[in-house]
């Protein structure tokens, strides 16, 4: 069993050789030198792979999530197939909105889906804060987790308040996000109240992961590429920044996220995370001009690429590594979640090949 000591070592940034907290993947959140270019795949526990098709069969995601024990099979899946560099939590963005009161569900095929959308002040109400105790599931998994993954590092996460305030108030996925931009502009002190109640349960959510002994987090804003840089900055940056920064202190490398967000880069770095995660639109070596020199960059293969012919995958995996070089750290990903229909083989190659590009290089200094 873990015991408090394994979060806390995480907490405290502990770089006793060889434990997480030194691996590649800490090591470039924290623009360290890395002995190769870390790597890891959004959504590389899911569907793309058969054996998370087979032992999910015939569970609905929601009680997934709620089964330590699955849990902690489905995490381990991809880190025992393709030897990625950091392994994420297998839970989903709606979860902790569930835990404080909401009434959703996961719908395969559509995504989360809200019965009674929130709309005014007094559904506002009906998000009640959280606790451990709310989640007893997820600080059970993360200690499972911890146990069996060893050296590898462990990523928590949480989606933002702007893409979580999103499904809430449209009730379900959307294109347009137009109910939710609609209350943004419209209700402002409505808006803020909501996403204030949405900061307040995500952070307690992050904690939780924390305390458990995650050595990393992630916060998705999968959504906050439907906004302008003003209305970003004037909406959404203060609530991310309540989140991000309310885990300055807490001892692990914070990962900001978002899709769509060419224009947003530079104000998305100021919401206080240590690393940025980019789409596939922005060259990484212009991305991390927009972000600032002080954090680490992560991304950015197109989803889609892996679908194309191996020498179209190579051709891009080198060109992302060398627009990497440009950043301070660099933690390879793709630009947003792994497709369904990807082939896993493909996945497993692309870790070998980042894997031999970057130490190549790092030996050749
Ligand atoms: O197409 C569907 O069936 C609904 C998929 C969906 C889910 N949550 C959702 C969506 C909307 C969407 O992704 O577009 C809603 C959802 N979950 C998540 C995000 C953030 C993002 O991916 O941009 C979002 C919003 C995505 C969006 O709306 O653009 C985050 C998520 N879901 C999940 C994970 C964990 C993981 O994959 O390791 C993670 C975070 C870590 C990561 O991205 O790696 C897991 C998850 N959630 C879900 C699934 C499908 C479940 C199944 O049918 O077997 C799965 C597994 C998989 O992707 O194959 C359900």
């Amino acid at each position: 069993m873990t015991t408090e000591t394994t979060g806390t070592a995480a907490r405290d940034g502990d770089s006793r050789p060889g434990g997480p907290a030194d691996s590649p993947f800490i090591r470039a959140c924290r623009r360290r030198p890395t002995p190769h270019t870390p790597v890891w795949f959004m959504r590389q526990a899911g569907r793309s792979l058969p054996e998370y098709r087979e032992i999910r069969a015939s569970v609905p995601m929601l009680e997934s999530c709620r089964r330590p024990e699955l849990v902690t099979e489905i995490t381990l899946q991809p880190v025992r197939r393709h030897g990625v560099d950091a392994a994420i939590l297998f839970s989903d963005i709606v979860v902790p909105v569930a835990a404080a009161g909401v009434d959703l569900d996961i719908v395969p095929g559509t995504g989360p889906v809200v019965a009674e959308p929130i709309r005014t002040a007094a559904d506002v109400q009906r998000i009640r804060p959280i606790t451990r105790e709310d989640v007893p599931y997820v600080d059970e998994a993360v200690r499972q987790l911890v146990v069996e993954l060893g050296d590898t590092p462990l990523i928590g996460f949480a989606g933002a308040p702007f893409t979580l305030a999103s499904y809430l108030v449209e009730g379900g996925p959307s294109r347009t996000h137009a109910k939710t931009k609609a209350l943004m502009y419209g209700d402002e002190e409505l808006w803020h109240a909501l996403c204030d109640r949405l900061a307040e349960v995500t952070l307690a959510f992050l904690r939780v992961q924390i305390e458990a002994g995650v050595s990393a987090v992630q916060l998705f804003d999968s959504w906050a590429g439907a906004l302008s840089e003003a209305d970003y900055r004037r909406y959404v940056l203060p609530h991310s920044t309540a989140v991000l920064s309310g885990l300055a202190h807490a001892g692990v490398p914070r990962i900001h996220f978002g899709v769509g967000t060419a224009e947003l880069l530079g104000a998305m770095g100021e919401a206080g995370a240590d690393v940025v995660g980019v789409d596939w639109r922005t060259p990484l070596d212009v991305a991390t001009g927009r972000i600032g020199a002080d954090k680490a960059v992560q991304g950015n293969l197109d989803p889609c690429v892996l679908l194309a012919p191996w020498p179209v995958v190579e051709a891009e995996v080198r060109r992302i590594l060398e627009q990497g070089r440009a950043a301070p750290g660099h933690v390879f990903n793709l630009g947003h979640g792994v497709l369904p229909e990807t082939d896993p083989e493909v996945l497993t190659r692309v870790v070998a090949l980042v894997h031999e590009l970057s130490s190549r290089r790092a030996d050749q200094g």
